[in-house]
């Protein structure tokens, strides 16, 4: 018998998988320890004028498909009316059988909107209509979104000269019970080359009131917004590794380094990986003894289309999937960092699944007494945020790791609309859970079982980070 598209068994392929999802994963809350939502758009409780603005005005995973289709720029970033664009989108969706985004829209339309018709051409003008007004009245503001979908924590990602004023205001907000914390997120301190450096290095000096014309001032303003960040609650920083490179730097190299590129703007590459390796260092240091967890992210082709580069800017889909050997120098930064003796909890990503056995048995080698899945092998990101591919890193943790201990997904995303992530998440773990139960490659022991996917969900995570309840500060 065929199945049910999108019923409350979606994705759930036996009954091991049903139970555990409908009794154990569906109602835990949820961490999203890694998003690019705008902390400004939480306070404000935006609010949407329409689903265009919430669904295709940030949203590159859509755009890309958009224009896969033969969608004009114009209905995708341009200047058409809002109701042109979504129009698009709508004859768009039809076409995406087996993208993650076909589940994705229609997940969203029925948990936030009760609506249940799949998204076309013909049913557009209509779904507009409910979907807006909707969005228009109560209960559908930001803050709204984050509390309906059960959210306890979001980490947004920040840059580490944010005053993060908007964090702080948040915090006074009595009626809000979400922590909204701040991530570092510090590439531009390490991108010695490119030409964001100089002026970065400057903003960093202003906004810390160091003197950072020297290495030693420069390590010290960036000491101080690790500590300032984490007296806004945060605990995690984050890294895009779009290369991972590793070369062992006195700190007077990486001093000379670092003044030769505000001189004269430009290092050769192995002046630039050692300068890379010896901040990543001091940096991972900084947030051990804090008792932060740092993130990873690696092989991320970024900004691949010049034109549209110059037209749009970053983030807004011309990104893809890098590669190259990395395995060593992976190896050898977190081996510099234990060494140290700063090596703090990390969580290691990478957007090409051909580096996941590099990265989940990498972790085991610096997985420490002490310290439950200290070192993990982050969920699939970006391009892998699919069945497919959170089954592959799934099954590969489980292979060589310990997947009760994996602290799970996060959303990643740039949309309120996107929590429905975890529920597809979810069902996918407990999908694949529940089939190993059924062909006999794990027991039949609901307790055990449930227990794991509620700790997978939710109490891993809360776990791991030890993230600051929410203090109303007055
Ligand atoms: O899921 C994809 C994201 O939104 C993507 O834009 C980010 O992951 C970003 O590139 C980053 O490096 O943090």
């Amino acid at each position: 018998m065929t199945k049910a598209f999108l019923d409350e068994n979606f994705l759930l392929s036996n009954p091991t998988a049903e139970i555990l999802y409908h009794q154990y994963a569906k109602d835990m809350p949820i961490i999203d320890y890694h998003c690019h939502l705008s902390p400004q758009e939480i306070y404000e409780n935006k609010e949407f004028k329409n689903i265009t603005e919430a669904w295709l005005y940030g949203d590159h995973y859509k755009w890309r498909l958009m224009r896969a289709n033969g969608v004009e720029e114009r209905l995708i970033t341009g200047d058409a009316e809002d109701y042109d664009k979504f129009l698009a989108w709508a004859k768009t969706v039809p076409t995406l059988i087996g993208n993650p985004l076909y589940h994705w829209t229609h997940l969203e339309l029925q948990r936030f909107f009760g609506v249940h018709e799949l998204l076309n051409e013909q049913n557009a003008p209509l779904i507009w209509e409910k979907v807006n007004q909707k969005l228009q009245g109560q209960g559908f503001g930001a803050r709204d979104l984050i509390v309906n979908s059960k959210v306890t924590v979001v980490c947004t990602t920040d840059d580490p000269t944010d005053h993060l004023e908007y964090h702080k205001q948040i915090c006074k907000l009595s009626d809000f019970p979400v922590a909204v914390l701040p991530s570092f997120r510090p590439d531009k301190a390490l991108e010695i080359n490119r030409e964001t450096f100089q002026p970065w290095v400057a903003r960093l000096g202003e906004v810390s009131g160091l003197d950072v014309s020297g290495f030693e001032g420069f390590l010290n303003a960036l000491a101080s917004r690790v500590r300032h960040f984490h007296a806004a609650g945060g605990r995690v920083s984050d890294h895009a590794l779009d290369t991972v490179v590793y070369e062992e730097a006195t700190r007077e190299e990486a001093a000379a380094i670092f003044g030769k590129a505000l001189k004269e703007g430009r290092v050769t590459p192995l002046e630039e990986a050692k300068y890379k390796s010896y901040v990543l260092v001091f940096l991972g240091k900084q947030y051990a003894e804090l008792g932060w967890a740092m993130q990873y992210h690696i092989h991320a082709l970024r900004n691949n289309n010049t034109a549209m580069f110059r037209h749009l800017g970053p983030d807004t889909g011309y990104d893809s999937v890098n590669d190259g050997s990395f395995a060593r120098s992976l190896a050898a930064l977190l081996d510099a960092q234990e060494l140290a003796g700063g090596l703090p909890r990390t969580i290691l990503y990478s957007l090409n699944p051909v580096d996941y056995p590099v990265l989940a048995s990498l972790a085991g080698c610096f997985q420490s007494g002490g310290t439950v899945g200290k070192i993990q092998f982050g969920t699939a990101w970006w391009f892998n945020d699919h069945i497919e591919g959170m089954q592959e890193q799934m099954k590969l943790l489980a292979n060589q790791g310990v997947l009760s201990r994996f602290i799970g997904m996060l959303t990643d995303s740039r949309s309120f609309l996107s929590y429905t992530r975890h529920e597809y998440f979810r069902r996918i773990l407990c999908d694949l859970i529940g089939t190993w139960v059924q062909e006999g490659k794990a027991p039949e022991d609901l307790e055990l079982l449930g227990a794991m996917v509620q700790n997978i969900c939710y109490n891993n995570a809360e776990q791991y980070f030890n993230f600051p309840t929410v203090v109303h500060s007055k």
